[in-house]
Parts: C-alpha cells; sequence; structure tokens
C-alpha cells in the first residue's frame, strides 16, 4: 500500500457498467482510503422497500416510506458491506428484481434526500480520506470533492463485460448481449432524464474513457490522479510550515 500525503475527497461518476465500483475499490484499498458504494445504499433501500409490501411503482408510496430503514454502509474496499434494518443486504440487492425497480426508487426526491444525508456524514467521518462512487457524487453529494473523475465507456463493452458476470439458472455465461444493451440503456435513460440529481459529469470532472483499457490500466490511471490531488491538497500545508 503506498501513503497518499493528505486525506483526499475522490468522487467516481458514470453510467453502469463503465468500471466504478472495481476502480474504486482497488484504488482504495493500494491507497489506503475508506470506500463507498452509494449504489448499494440505493439497491438496499430498494431492497427493503419491495421486502416491506411498498408499492415501488408509486413514488407517493415510496416518499412516505423513505425515512423507514436504517440503512448501514461500511467503508472496507476489501469488504464493503451494506445491511437495511441490521439484516446483511449484500446478496439480495444484486438480483435482477432489485435492479429492475432501483432507478424508479433512487428517482424519488425523497429518497435522494435521505440517502444524500447520509453519504455526506460518512464521507464527513472518513479520516483518512474516502472513495465515493455513484450518479451524482461529483455534482451534487460532494460538489467540493478534491477530485473528481467520471468514467465512461462504449455501450458494448459495458454490455460485454456485465454478460461476463451474468449466469443463467443452470450456470452458463449469459450471451444474449442485446438484450444486457437494452436494459443497461434503459436504466442509464432513467438515471439521466430524472428530475433530482440526475446521472451526470460534473463540469470540473476529468473524464476517463475505459472502452479500450483493461482494467488494471483504468486503476493505475485513477491512483495517479488521486496522487496528484492528494500532493495538490497537501501543498499549501507544506508551504506554510516552510515560512
Ligand atoms: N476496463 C475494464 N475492462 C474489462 N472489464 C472491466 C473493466 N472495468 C470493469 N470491468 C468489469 O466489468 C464489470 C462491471 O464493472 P463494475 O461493477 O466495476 O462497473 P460499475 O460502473 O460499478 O457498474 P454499476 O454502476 O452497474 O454498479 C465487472 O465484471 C468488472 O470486472
Ligand atoms: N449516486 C447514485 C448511485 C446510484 N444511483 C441509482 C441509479 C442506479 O441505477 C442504481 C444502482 O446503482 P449501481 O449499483 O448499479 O451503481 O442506483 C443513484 O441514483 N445515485
Amino acid at each position: 500500500m503506498s501513503a497518499t500525503p493528505a486525506a483526499v475527497i475522490v468522487a467516481i461518476d458514470g453510467p453502469s457498467g463503465t468500471g466504478k465500483s472495481s476502480t474504486s475499490k482497488a484504488v482504495a484499498a493500494q491507497l489506503g482510503l475508506s470506500y463507498l458504494d452509494t449504489g448499494a445504499q440505493y439497491r438496499a433501500i430498494t431492497w427493503w422497500m419491495l421486502n416491506n409490501g411498498v408499492d415501488v411503482s408509486d413514488p407517493e408510496a415510496i416518499a412516505a416510506a423513505a425515512d423507514k430503514p436504517v440503512i448501514t454502509s461500511g467503508t472496507d474496499p476489501r469488504d464493503p458491506a451494506i445491511s437495511a434494518d441490521g439484516v446483511d443486504a449484500s446478496g439480495p440487492i444484486r438480483t435482477q428484481e432489485v435492479t429492475a425497480a432501483v432507478s424508479a426508487v433512487s428517482a424519488v426526491p425523497q429518497v435522494r434526500t435521505r440517502i444524500t444525508e447520509l453519504q455526506r456524514s460518512i464521507a464527513a467521518e472518513a479520516a483518512d480520506g474516502i472513495v465515493v462512487e455513484g450518479r451524482d457524487i461529483g455534482t451534487t453529494v460532494l460538489p467540493h470533492a478534491d477530485l473528481k473523475v467520471f468514467l465512461t465507456a462504449s455501450p458494448e463493452a459495458r454490455a460485454a463485460r456485465r454478460s461476463g458476470e451474468m449466469k443463467t439458472a443452470d450456470g452458463k455465461p449469459v450471451t444474449d448481449l442485446a438484450a444486457t444493451q437494452q436494459a443497461l440503456a434503459a436504466r442509464d435513460k432513467a438515471d439521466s432524464s430524472r428530475k433530482t440529481s440526475p446521472l451526470k459529469k460534473a463540469d470540473d470532472a476529468v473524464e476517463v474513457d475505459t472502452t479500450d483499457l483493461t482494467l488494471e490500466q483504468v486503476i493505475e490511471c485513477v491512483v495517479t490522479l488521486v496522487e496528484k490531488a492528494a500532493a495538490a491538497k497537501a501543498q499549501p500545508s507544506v508551504e506554510k510550515a516552510a515560512r
């Protein structure tokens, strides 16, 4: 593990399948930073609503339930825990049912207010710095982050990556690339077109197109960006001490 010279706040945003989680976890682990998966928080609140009889097609019902579950996130990049009302949700939040409902739940302003407050308090408590990944981190949650990265990749590359992860009921890899690409496009559209805090590149974010990069190359690129941001953050205090 190499040490960063200052506690940096890093925002990593981008559409689904661009490599946010894999990159953020690896960068945080390598640099000794905390890690927060904000998509997992939206998935956990969605899972809780599905399990507690909330009609996830009704924004008013979602809004009325937004304050009810206690969502808890771990920030260890090697073991990023997530629970709802004390129940481990790390497995169930990745099901198709949750994936299909999460865009609708996360579009409701009361849900966003609740989860944004939680995200800000977790980032404020991260004494050694943190990598926070999601859709609106650089634009809304942490607009003063020391570094903002926006990951992109072609729809074809993202669908191929996702298909590589997905298995059919009998354990075979999913080969319907067109259907995977369509599902990703539908989620992107919903996440980018919602009124409150849509998926959007912050004006001051560094865009990294990962289409033709290996995961290792993306990690290396972001580690370099974080180290530069941390050095720049430490600079004024070093200069002050020398005076
Ligand atoms: N540069 C890359 N080259 C090849 N595969 C990659 C690359 N980046 C990520 N992957 C793979 O693509 C899949 C999706 O990556 P990951 O979950 O990190 O994306 P994400 O942007 O966090 O997606 P989501 O927003 O849906 O959670 C994973 O299987 C990961 O190993
Ligand atoms: N900051 C965020 C993070 C996530 N969401 C919503 C929109 C996504 O489709 C969903 C799941 O995210 P994933 O686990 O695929 O990264 O959660 C959001 O609105 N804002």
